[in-house]
C-alpha cells in the first residue's frame, strides 16, 4: 500500500503550489467539478484522438505500430455522434490519399457545430468525405438506413489493393441500421426500444442488434473483403469491447439466437416479437454464409480513446485544482439506485469525522459487486480515503465512470445522469453542505443526458433542503423519472451541468468531491 500511496502524492509539486493558491481561493466545489469534467471531455476530442493515432510518414500511415501504405487506395467510413470530427482530421492527415468516404452522423450537428463556433470538426468544402445526417434523438430512421446502404456499396466495391479507415464512435448502431430482410427498420426499432426502455444494458442490446442486423457484427469487415480495414474507435462501452462497440461492425461475431431469445425472455418481449425477427433467428447459419470470417491480418480495430483515458486526464486537471485524484473505476454499471447509495455510502465514509463504523464499509463492499466495481478497487480506495484523512492531505477528488441504468417506470424528463445525481444529492442528505461537505457530479461526456440538453448535475448535502424550500418533493420527481424537471426547477436551473454539445461519448464520468476532513480518526 506505502507504493501506491506513494505513487497518489496527495499535492501539487510546490512551484505549482504558488500558482495554483489564488485560483483555489476563488473557485468553489461546484465550479471545480465542472471544470474537471471539462478536462474529461477535452481529453477525448474527436481531433485529438485521431491526431494521436494516426501517424503520417512519406506515403506510409502508422496505425497502433502497424504500417499501411497509401497509394491513392484508401476509403473511409464512418458512423458515430464524434465521427464528423474524427473525419475531419482523418482528411487533414491522409486526404491526399483519400479516393472517397461516407459518414453516417448525427441529425443537425452540422448545423450545430457551426453555431458553436467548431468549425474545425467540421469538413473542408471540397472534401471527399460525403456526409449523411440521420438518427433523430439517436433512433435509427430511414435517413440513417439510406447512409448504412450507401456506405456498404462502398464496401462491397472494394479490391484486394484498397484500404478501408473505418470510424466508430459511440451512438454508431443507430446510425448505421441494415436489418436482415424480412425485418423491417420499425419492427428493429421497436424492440431495440422496448429494451432500452425496460433498462436492458448495452451488452444486451447490442447482442440483439449485431444479430438482427447486416453490418453489425462484422458484417461491414466481411463486406470489404478483400480490402484491407483499420478502425479507429472512440469507446462508449465498459471494458471497450470491440464487439459491441456501435455493434462491432469490423469484429466478426457468431450469432448465438439461444442467447438472443434469452435477452427478449429476459424482459418479457418474447411473446409480442414480429414474425420477421424469428424467422431470422431461426436461420442459424444466415449470418455465417453472410459474414465469412475475413483472412487473418486484414481486419485493424484500434481503440483511440476510451472512458479510462477521460478520467486520467480529469485526474490531473483535479490535482491541478488542490484534490488528490483518485480513480475508483471505469466500469461502473448496473441500476442507478445502487450506484447512487454506493456513493452516499462512500461520502459518508470519507466525510466521517470519527472512524466510520464497520457497516459502512461492509455496505460499499456489498454495493460494488452490484455495480461492477471490484473489492480490490473498492479496498484500496477505502484505505486510500482513510489515509488522507488520518495524515491530514487535504480535499479528494473521487472519480469513476460507466454507464449505470434507470428502469424507467415513469414519463417524465430526464437521464441517468440527472437521476443519479438527484439520487446522490437524497443520499448525501445529514452532511455538511459544501464547503465543509462534499459535491457530487455526475454527466455524459456526450454532453446529453437522455433526451435532454442537459449533460448531468451537480448535488450536495443541501439539496433536500433546498428543493423542500421551494415546495420540490425529490421523492416524487424519482417515482416519475422526472429529474430534469427537478433540476429545472429548483433554483432556476443552477445545478444542471449543460456544456453544450461536446462533440465526443466516452460514457459517463461520476465524481465525488471531499473537501479536508477535521476528524478524530486514529
Ligand atoms: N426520463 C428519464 N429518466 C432517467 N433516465 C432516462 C429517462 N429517459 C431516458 N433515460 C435513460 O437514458 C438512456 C439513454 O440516454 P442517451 O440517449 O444519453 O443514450 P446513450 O446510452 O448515451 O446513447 P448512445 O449509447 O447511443 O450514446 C437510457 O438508459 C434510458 O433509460
Ligand atoms: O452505438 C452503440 O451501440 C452504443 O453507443 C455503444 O457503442
Amino acid at each position: 500500500m506505502a507504493r501506491v500511496l506513494s505513487l497518489v502524492r496527495p499535492w501539487p509539486v510546490p512551484s505549482l503550489i504558488s500558482r495554483i493558491k489564488p485560483i483555489l481561493c476563488k473557485m468553489s466545489m461546484d465550479s471545480r467539478a465542472r471544470a474537471v469534467f471539462a478536462a474529461a471531455v477535452e481529453a477525448v476530442q474527436p481531433d485529438a484522438v485521431v491526431r494521436k493515432s494516426l501517424e503520417r510518414k512519406g506515403d506510409s500511415v502508422f496505425v497502433d505500430g502497424h504500417e499501411l501504405v497509401l497509394k491513392h487506395n484508401l476509403h473511409l467510413v464512418g458512423f458515430g455522434k464524434a465521427v464528423l470530427g474524427m473525419a475531419a482530421e482523418a482528411e487533414r492527415i491522409v486526404g491526399d490519399h483519400l479516393v472517397r468516404g461516407i459518414i453516417s452522423v448525427p441529425h443537425g450537428i452540422q448545423q450545430t457545430l457551426r453555431q458553436h463556433g467548431k468549425e474545425h470538426l467540421l469538413l473542408k468544402e471540397n472534401s471527399r468525405i460525403r456526409v449523411k445526417e440521420g438518427a433523430k434523438h439517436n433512433l435509427p430512421d430511414a435517413d440513417a438506413q439510406v447512409a448504412a446502404e450507401e456506405i456498404k456499396n462502398l464496401a462491397n466495391a472494394l479490391t484486394e489493393e484498397d484500404i478501408l479507415l473505418v470510424l466508430i464512435s459511440g451512438g454508431g448502431s443507430a446510425l448505421l441500421p441494415a436489418p436482415i430482410s424480412p425485418i423491417s427498420l420499425q419492427e428493429k426499432l421497436g424492440v431495440t426500444r422496448k429494451l432500452a426502455a425496460a433498462g436492458a444494458t448495452i451488452q444486451e442490446l447490442n447482442t440483439v442488434r449485431r444479430a438482427l442486423s447486416f453490418l453489425k457484427g462484422g458484417g461491414l469487415a466481411c463486406s470489404a473483403h478483400p480490402a484491407k480495414v483499420v478502425a479507429l474507435i472512440l469507446s462508449d462501452v465498459i471494458g471497450d469491447p470491440l464487439d459491441l462497440i456501435a455493434s462491432g461492425p469490423t469484429v466478426f461475431a457468431e450469432v448465438y439466437p439461444e442467447g438472443v431469445l434469452s435477452v427478449f425472455e429476459r424482459y418479457k418481449l418474447l411473446s409480442s416479437l414480429p414474425p420477421s425477427i424469428m424467422e431470422v433467428l431461426r436461420r442459424p447459419t444466415c449470418k455465417k454464409i453472410m459474414h465469412q470470417p475475413t483472412s487473418p491480418g486484414r481486419v485493424l480495430n484500434a481503440v483511440i480513446g476510451s472512458n479510462s483515458l477521460a478520467l486520467k486526464c480529469a485526474s490531473l486537471r483535479a490535482r491541478e485544482l488542490g484534490f488528490l485524484p483518485l480513480v475508483l473505476s471505469p466500469g461502473v454499471c448496473g441500476d442507478v439506485r445502487a450506484v447512487s447509495k454506493l456513493y452516499g455510502l462512500l461520502a459518508r465514509f470519507a466525510c466521517s469525522t470519527d472512524n466510520p463504523p464497520p457497516e459502512i464499509a461492509e455496505g460499499i463492499l456489498a454495493l460494488g459487486k452490484e455495480v461492477g466495481v471490484q473489492t480490490w478497487d473498492l479496498c484500496r480506495t477505502m484505505k486510500v480515503l482513510n489515509e488522507g484523512c488520518t495524515e491530514g492531505w487535504g480535499a479528494t477528488c473521487l472519480l469513476a465512470g460507466g454507464e449505470p441504468t434507470v428502469e424507467l417506470t415513469g414519463m417524465g424528463q430526464g437521464g441517468r445522469n440527472q437521476e443519479l445525481a438527484l439520487r446522490v444529492g437524497w443520499e448525501l442528505r445529514g452532511l455538511e453542505r459544501p464547503p465543509d461537505g462534499p459535491v457530487f457530479l455526475s454527466g455524459g461526456t456526450d454532453g446529453q443526458d437522455g433526451p435532454t440538453d442537459a449533460a448531468g448535475a451537480v448535488t450536495d448535502a443541501g439539496l433536500l433542503g433546498e428543493a423542500q424550500a421551494q415546495g420540490l418533493d425529490i421523492e416524487s420527481f424519482l417515482m416519475n423519472n422526472d429529474s430534469y424537471t427537478f433540476f429545472q426547477c429548483l433554483s432556476a436551473g443552477k445545478h444542471l451541468l449543460v456544456p453544450g454539445l461536446t462533440c465526443t461519448n466516452v460514457m459517463d464520468v461520476h465524481m465525488l468531491l471531499i473537501p479536508p476532513i477535521l476528524n478524530n480518526r486514529r
